[in-house]
């Protein structure tokens, strides 16, 4: 009856709940440029000011600075807050991030990417509403539909929203360390909502992610671009030298090329490649996700051990380098190459940055090269393994199964969330992801959407998943 309730009224908002999507998505919060900051830091405002007009207690932690593009800026704020603190009720922490990757409409966006659109489809589009501002705002309607309905909201929150998500999450584990025992030592369980279904039709419930550490490397020479036809087959150009180390970095097929990178991951058990056989995916999930027919591997078992269990190097551009339209015969002074590297069990950090730059720093050697290479670890987030037999993921379990009717499938998922192992660690507590987005939504790509139907039953299920929490006998 209560949850009846509760979704017959979300139901009813369903415009106050999208067009309180629509005023976050307008916020460019992209963490990533430094021009943007300033946007980061009024989107954690306005996270602020909403669940403050829910009841919230809310606040802003600085966390100091960080380098950027070779300039010391300031951290945007951690939002915490906390909803609730009666001492006879079960308490779950809820993290989220309010920054975003960067869009603009001429990357191929069909929409202005800052403005949210519902198409034909019910697709809700715009840059960060599904990755993370839909769930965040799903949070947010969840609390408010329990207080319309006149219903005691079942637990305590704890919140921790950032800022930084998108650029490696710095700062925030030094703050989770510093609140494990403090703000929040009260929490019984960590809940995040910032990864998505495996594929289009069947909810999940996430219990791993892969690590992320991301490079770059300049490669400069003249003291000004050159003229291509004057200078070009007489000086070191810095374009081609960078050109030939990021090829010495992966083959074609995805195979890492990186001496020592491999003997890093732990040996796939014969156990654990069985999981794989039953998962519920087919190639053509792929195919429909990236819009094309350029699968590296004919069958979902390796596709997935790929996603999941596997490093994976990806090159991701080239700053400096001339990327307008036409034909301008230049040769680029100073190039800066980005790659990044997707880690697994029992892969270090510190240990996949020596091998990198050694690695690196060799090949460009061997060029004979007069230009000058610096190489970056721009920053570096753990991988995370955890198990689904744990009474907070059969409660996850339960409320999936309320809302959409079906079990969800326990899976992993490649991106990285890098204060997942740390919440995991310092609050020793377990963590569940509980995805809103379906695996097509192109989060990070062009023309990200979330389907309003995902937003509609993800609202209610954050509202069953706090009910059945409450429920839970643990
Ligand atoms: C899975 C999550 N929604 C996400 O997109 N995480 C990012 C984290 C990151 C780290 N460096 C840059 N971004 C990701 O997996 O790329
Ligand atoms: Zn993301
Ligand atoms: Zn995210």
């Amino acid at each position: 009856m209560t949850l009846e309730t509760l979704y017959n009224l979300i139901d009813q908002k369903k415009d106050e709940f999208i067009a309180l999507l629509a005023k976050a998505v307008a916020i460019p919060s992209v963490s990533a440029d430094a021009n943007l900051r300033p946007k980061v830091y009024e989107m954690a405002d306005f996270v602020v000011d909403e669940f403050t007009k829910l009841g919230a207690k809310m606040e802003k932690r600085d966390i100091g600075f960080h380098e950027m593009d070779g300039q010391k800026v300031p951290l945007p704020p951690i939002v915490l807050g906390q909803y609730g603190s009666d001492p006879s009720k079960k308490t779950v922490l809820i993290y989220n991030h309010f920054d975003v990757q960067p869009a603009s409409k001429s990357d191929g966006w069909s929409t202005e990417p800052f403005k949210l659109e519902v198409d034909n489809k019910d697709r809700m589009i715009a840059r960060g509403v599904t990755d993370d501002k839909g769930p965040l705002i799903g949070w947010m309607s969840a609390v408010q539909a329990y207080q319309e309905c006149g219903l005691d909201f079942p637990v305590n929150l704890l919140m921790c929203f950032e800022g930084m998500e998108e650029y490696g999450s710095e700062g925030l584990d030094d703050l989770i360390r510093a609140e494990a025992q403090k703000y929040f030592a009260k929490a019984d369980c960590v809940c995040i909502s910032d990864t998505y279904w495996l594929g289009t039709k069947k909810p999940v419930l996430t219990y791993g992610l892969r690590g992320v550490s991301y490079f770059s490397m300049t490669v400069e020479g003249p003291a000004a671009d050159l003229h291509s036809g004057v200078f070009g087959g007489t000086v070191h150009e810095p374009m081609t030298d960078l050109i030939a180390v990021m090829s010495s970095l992966v083959k074609p097929n995805g195979e890492i090329l990186i001496p020592g990178i491999m003997d890093e991951v732990a040996e796939l058990t014969s156990e654990e490649d069985r999981l794989y056989d039953t998962i519920d995916y087919e190639m053509s999930d792929l195919k429909n996700a990236t819009g094309a027919d350029i699968s590296i591997y004919s069958d979902t078992k390796r596709t997935l051990q790929h996603r999941w269990r596997y490093p994976t190097l990806s090159l991701h551009g080239i700053e400096g380098a001339f990327s307008g339209s036409g034909a301008k015969t230049v040769i680029p002074a100073k190039v800066n190459g980005k790659f990044s590297i997707r880690t697994v069990p029992n892969m270090e950090p510190e240990t996949v940055r020596k091998l990198v730059q050694d690695h690196v720093e060799k090949v460009f050697s061997a060029l004979g090269s007069k230009n000058k290479l610096t190489f970056h670890a721009l920053h570096a987030g753990a991988w995370w393994s955890s198990s689904p037999n744990h009474w907070h993921y059969d409660v996850g379990s339960r409320a999936t199964e309320r809302v959409f009717g079906v079990k969800p499938d326990f899976v992993r998922e490649g991106g990285s969330i890098p204060v997942t192992v740390t919440f995991e660690h310092a609050l020793n507590r377990n963590v569940l992801l509980l995805p809103m987005g379906r695996g097509d939504d192109g989060a990070h790509s062009i023309n990200e959407k979330l389907d309003l139907d995902n937003f509609m039953k993800g609202i209610k299920l954050f509202c069953t998943y706090v009910h059945e929490l409450a429920l839970e006998q643990q």
